[in-house]
Parts: C-alpha cells; sequence; structure tokens
C-alpha cells in the first residue's frame, strides 16, 4: 500500500526578513507525508521566492504529478524536477526507506546580529570550535570592519563565518580590508560571495588573504567546481539544489575538489532543518551548518527543534490539500 498526502504552511515571518531587497512577510510551504505499508516519511517543499526557480504553485502541481504516478506503485526519479520539489519528495521518500540520517546534535553556527553578549551566550552552548557567522555589506564597510574586530577582539577563541551576499563593489572590499584589524583576519574562516563578480571575489581573497566561499555562483550555469587559489568552501543549500542522492554528490565532489562544504537553509521549517541538520551531521561533520534561522519565524512547524521555543503547529493547523492511495 503506498498512500501520500500533501499539506499547505503558511508561517508569518518575523518584520525585519528582507530577501533580496524583498520583505519575506511569510514562509508558504508544503508538507509530504508517504505511507509504505507500515512505513512514513515526511518531507518539506518549499521554494524560496527571489531563490528558487519555481513557485509555490508550480512545486505545488508538479509535487502532486509526481505522487500520483508514486502512489500508482511506478519507480520515479526526480530528472526534470524543480530542486525544492526533488529534496522534499527524496526526504520524504529516504525517510520513509530508512535512509534518511536522523539528527541527534541539532548543531548551527550562530548568526549573529553584533551584540557579543548574546553572542557569548549562543556560543557556550555550542561543542566544540566556537564560530558564528555575520552578514556584512548590508552597511558601510567600516561598520562592518569594526564589528568584526570588535567580537573577535573580545572572544579571543571566536572564529567567523562573513557573508556579503555579492553586496561589495572592489572598492567597498578594499575598504573592509582597510578598517580591519590585520591580527584578526586569521580568525576569519571565510567570506561568502563578498563582490558582485566572481573575479571581484577572487581578486579580493588574493588581495586580503581571508578565504572565499561560493554560494550563489555555485548554482549559476556554467560553475564548475575546482579549487581555485583562495576558494575555502561551497555552501550548498539543499532545497536550491535538488534531491537528497543530488545533494550527497555535489557534497562529495565539493571535498574531492579539497574544499569544505557547508549544508545552509533555504529558511525552511523546523521540519526542513532538522533534517538539515541530520544530514549535516552525517555528511560534512567537519562543518557544522548554517541553519540558525527558524528564530525568523513564527511558529515551527509538524516537528520541533529541541532548543525552540516557538509554538509547533501540528498537521492539524495545515490545510490538507491532496491525498492519493493505491
Ligand atoms: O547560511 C546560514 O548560516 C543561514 C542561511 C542564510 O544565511 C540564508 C538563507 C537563505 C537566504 C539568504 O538570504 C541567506 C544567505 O545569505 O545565504
Ligand atoms: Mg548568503
Amino acid at each position: 500500500m503506498r498512500r501520500a498526502r500533501l499539506y499547505r504552511y503558511q508561517v508569518p515571518m518575523d518584520a525585519g526578513v528582507v530577501l533580496r531587497n524583498q520583505r519575506l512577510k511569510s514562509r508558504i510551504g508544503l508538507v509530504v507525508h508517504l505511507e509504505q505499508d507500515d512505513r512514513t516519511g515526511e518531507g518539506e517543499i518549499a521554494p524560496l521566492p527571489g531563490f528558487s526557480l519555481e513557485s509555490i504553485d508550480q512545486a505545488e502541481s508538479i509535487a502532486r504529478l509526481w505522487l500520483t504516478q508514486w502512489a500508482g506503485g511506478n519507480e520515479m526519479s526526480f530528472d526534470g524536477v524543480p530542486p525544492s520539489v526533488a529534496f522534499g519528495l527524496s526526504c520524504a521518500l529516504a525517510e520513509s526507506d530508512g535512509r534518511m540520517p536522523m539528527s541527534s546534535c541539532w548543531q548551527s553556527v550562530p548568526l549573529c546580529t553584533g551584540d557579543p553578549d548574546l553572542l557569548f551566550d549562543q556560543l557556550s552552548c555550542l561543542p566544540g570550535r566556537k564560530i558564528a557567522k555575520i552578514k556584512v555589506g548590508l552597511y558601510e564597510p567600516i561598520r562592518d570592519s569594526l564589528l568584526v574586530n570588535t567580537l573577535l577582539e573580545a572572544l579571543d577563541d571566536l572564529h567567523l563565518r562573513l557573508d556579503a551576499n555579492r553586496a561589495w563593489t572592489p572598492d567597498k572590499a578594499a575598504s573592509f580590508l582597510r578598517w580591519l584589524n590585520p591580527a584578526v583576519i586569521d580568525r576569519i574562516d571565510f567570506i561568502e560571495e563578498p563582490c558582485g563578480l566572481p573575479t571581484q571575489s577572487l581578486a579580493f581573497a588574493a588581495q586580503s588573504g581571508i578565504p572565499i566561499a561560493w554560494d550563489e555562483s555555485s548554482r549559476e550555469p556554467g560553475f564548475t567546481l575546482e579549487a581555485l587559489p583562495g576558494v575555502a568552501a561551497v555552501i550548498i543549500k539543499p532545497t536550491l539544489t535538488g534531491s537528497l542522492a543530488y545533494c550527497q554528490q555535489r557534497i562529495a565532489g565539493v571535498h574531492q575538489a579539497g574544499m569544505l562544504a557547508v549544508v545552509s537553509s533555504a529558511l525552511e521549517s523546523s521540519l526542513g532543518l532538522g533534517q538539515l541538520s541530520g544530514l549535516a551531521q552525517q555528511l560534512t561533520p567537519d562543518a557544522p551548518p548554517g541553519l540558525d534561522t527558524l528564530s525568523l519565524m513564527q511558529a515551527q512547524v509538524v516537528r520541533p527543534w529541541p532548543a525552540s521555543t516557538l509554538p509547533l503547529l501540528d498537521y492539524a493547523d495545515l490545510s490538507l490539500i491532496g491525498v492519493v492511495e493505491s
């Protein structure tokens, strides 16, 4: 017996969540619940506006078609299925087949807003190496440098990941560097996409000695996985990448090229974040994932993230939008 249920959720976001100049008022996604005889599996399909090419409505109709075929007993592939749909369906399938790694440590690199006291509290819960992530490029570069200096000078075992989301021109990147305390530079593990163009980011890495990481670039057509000088890591956002098998293949490719693969959220709900945590634990044990985005939402969905105090929406709180069975 195969049965699939498809649900839709809508969770309000915090007022300040802006993605690529667009305010994201609520996060809309789908939850798929599969049953195969006595085994079950869940997955989340949550295309991210401004990042995913597929809309939530397109994702929903493609998921429905796929699930109808699957419930009819067909062997299914993810060829041509958009990344968010392929990722969510493949997670549900892997769970129901007992192939999905379950999280046991629920670890994430904290996203730091700039308050050293708050960061100190967040870091004290982290086992091992102390590492946090800061968004840069939203304000003047000097403000970013001073914040980085302050944090790294205040906590002498702290390491930082920075993320500029391509915000800097080469001049702004140079200005960031000018105000940075040279003594703290070696505790910046990497900066994600510092400049508008990949060639500018590579030049910044060469000039500054600060390693860079590819995120946006790694999903663009024509990108090749190769260890260029100054490139330390590749950020993998599975919801924007594809099926579980494809993400595994991608991570293996990054490792083979000698770089760090870092699993990161695309603002999934607590359900997806928990699955990403398990995946990161299994596939990237040496690189703590970037999953600290749940606090941007006002509720959790179906499965709780252990440390969160947000209310939990259960299946009864979601809209059931489809049931197919054989
Ligand atoms: O990588 C992390 O630590 C958290 C995820 C994260 O930073 C992002 C997730 C989704 C959209 C982006 O605006 C943002 C990013 O800039 O990478
Ligand atoms: Mg980024």
